[in-house]
C-alpha cells in the first residue's frame, strides 16, 4: 500500500498486474457506465449512491480512471477509496455482496472473458480490503474483515 493512509495503490503487488492489452479504454467505459446504470436501478444500493453523488458525470469519469488504472495500468486514478467508504454509514457484508453480484453480472455481459476474470477478481479483493478497513474504523473488535471473502 502507498505511504498515504487509506490511499489505493493500483500497483500493489498483491493485485494482479494491470495490462493495456487486457481490454480497450472503450471497454472500461462500457463496464463503468453499465455497472453504475445497474447500481442506480438497484432498490438497495441505488439510494446509497444517490444520497452521496451529486454529479454523476464526475463520478463516472473518476471510476473510469479507477478501473482504467487497475485493469490497464494507466495510473490516471489518484484517489483514496478507503476513507471515502469508511465515511459511509451502515455498510455491511451483505451490501458488498450485492455490489459484487451486480458487478459480476456487468462484466459477464461485456463478452471479454479475460477482462471478466481480472475485473471480478480485482473487485472481490478490493471489496474485501474495503470491508476490512471499514470494520477497523467503525467497529473495532467486530468482524475480522474476512466476511466478504467467506460467502
Ligand atoms: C457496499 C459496497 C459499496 C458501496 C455502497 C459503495 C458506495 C460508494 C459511494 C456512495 C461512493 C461515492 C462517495 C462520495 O463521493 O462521497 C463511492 C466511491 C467509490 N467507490 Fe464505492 N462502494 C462500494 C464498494 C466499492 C468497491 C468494491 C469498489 C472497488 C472495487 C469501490 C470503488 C469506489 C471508488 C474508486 C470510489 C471513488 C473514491 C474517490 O472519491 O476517489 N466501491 N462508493
Amino acid at each position: 500500500m502507498s505511504a498515504q493512509p487509506g490511499a489505493f495503490d493500483s500497483q500493489d503487488d498483491s493485485l494482479p498486474n494491470p495490462a493495456e492489452e487486457l481490454c480497450t479504454e472503450d471497454e472500461v467505459v462500457r463496464l463503468v457506465h453499465a455497472f453504475y446504470a445497474r447500481i442506480r436501478e438497484d432498490p438497495v444500493l441505488g439510494p446509497i449512491f444517490d444520497a452521496r453523488i451529486k454529479d454523476w458525470d464526475r463520478h463516472l469519469a473518476k471510476l473510469v480512471d479507477f478501473w482504467s488504472s487497475t485493469l490497464r495500468g494507466t495510473a490516471r486514478y489518484r484517489g483514496a477509496p478507503m476513507p471515502v467508504h469508511a465515511a459511509l454509514p451502515g455498510l455491511t457484508p451483505c451490501l458488498f455482496h450485492r455490489w459484487l453480484a451486480l458487478f459480476r453480472d456487468t462484466t459477464q455481459a461485456l463478452g471479454n472473458p479475460a477482462l471478466q476474470r481480472r475485473a471480478d477478481e480485482l473487485a472481490h479483493r478490493i471489496a474485501g480490503s474495503l470491508w476490512h478497513g471499514y470494520t477497523k474504523r467503525k467497529e473495532p473488535g467486530h468482524g475480522d474483515g474476512r466476511e466478504v471473502h467467506r460467502a
